[in-house]
């Protein structure tokens, strides 16, 4: 996570903003812009509509990215958005995440993996790239990705193999934001611990073999901040691990709530927002339908800033 902290000391921001872009998210005059480009490149025009998404998924995202690069430490792009619209989606996933990497952001990809272990190996190319020399290619442009615990160790070992070989990074899901979490996290094992307690000893005990020189091993948790008090006990539980903090904003989350998950020196996690950030074009009385598609673009590009901005200074508010 070394290089998540510097990056982070210095925006002096611990927020990730999240793309996750949706037809509903991104103005419809946008969309309509790439309408006539896309009709005459495809084949079958029963694909244009997602590619015609898919290019304005990446341009909205170009435009929140160059609006927030300079404020930010990094993004958090959510692949279901992409991979809804199949292989032109896959495209603005990737494009989307080497443009994040060019204008120095760390990528955390929300890929979410898990499997039995040959499986997982394969997935965990994400982070490695596939072929005789790995490092050279690197096709998904991330710095980190989501991973699922549920196979346990075998699952996770080759996600932990090639984030270590690579200096990246993984984030397992320990404590989930979302409402219906407790069916199966706060379930009571004999022990007299909860599951997500239980999970959260195993990552610990998973990333112990790959601490950096700040402390933070390159296995990190996701808890949610939906969930302060749980964070906080987490936050004591697991002192070399860094926190990816989902929940903010729309979920109900706030810079109050998350604050007992960062340690003494206001560092250890990684708060994401994305709705909060990339649809506050939405709340703005600037808007009208009958922008133009770049006008649009830029609303969208200062209502994101806007919203980065107000969002970095509450949480610096609350941290040391
Ligand atoms: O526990 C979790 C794990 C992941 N997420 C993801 O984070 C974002 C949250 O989006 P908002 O619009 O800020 O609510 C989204 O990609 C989720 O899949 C999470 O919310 N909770």
């Amino acid at each position: 996570m070394d290089r998540l902290i510097e990056a982070i000391e210095a925006k002096q921001n611990p927020s990730v903003v999240g793309l996750d872009p949706t037809e509903a998210l991104v103005p419809a005059q946008i969309v309509a812009s790439f309408a006539e480009e896309i009709s005459e490149q495809v084949e079958d025009p029963a694909e244009a509509p997602a590619m015609q998404l898919s290019v304005a998924f990446f341009e909205f995202n170009r435009a929140i990215i160059d609006a927030v690069a300079d404020i930010v430490p990094a993004v958090k792009p959510q692949i279901a958005m992409y991979e809804a619209l199949g292989p032109a989606g896959i495209d603005a996933y990737t494009m989307t995440c080497e443009y994040a990497k060019q204008k120095g952001l760390y990528v955390l990809g929300d890929v979410k993996r898990g499997d039995i272990g040959s499986t997982a190996a394969a997935y965990a190319h994400h982070l490695s790239g596939v072929g005789l020399d790995d490092t050279a290619y690197d096709p998904w442009h991330e710095d980190a990705v989501t991973v699922n615990p549920y196979l346990g160790t075998d699952g996770i070992t080759p996600f932990i193999d090639a984030a270590t070989a690579n200096d990246k990074d993984i984030f397992v899901l320990v404590r989930t934001s979302n409402p219906s979490s407790s069916e199966l996290q706060e379930l009571e094992l004999a022990s007299g611990e909860r599951v997500y307690e239980h999970v959260a000893d195993l990552v610990e005990g998973w990333g112990a073999e790959t601490i950096g020189k700040n402390g933070y091993s390159h296995v990190g948790a996701v808890v949610g901040a939906t969930h302060p008090e749980e964070g906080k006990a987490l936050r004591a539980r697991m002192p070399h691990t860094f926190f990816l903090v989902p929940g903010y904003g729309a979920q109900g989350g706030t810079a109050q709530g998350v604050a007992g998950m960062f340690d003494r020196d206001g560092m250890g996690a990684l708060v994401n927002s994305s709705r909060g950030i990339i649809g506050a074009w939405k709340k703005s009385d600037k808007y009208s339908e009958s922008m133009s598609a770049d006008d649009a673009l830029d609303l969208v590009a200062e209502s994101a800033r806007e919203a980065a901005k107000d969002m970095r200074d509450n949480l610096r508010a609350v941290l040391p």
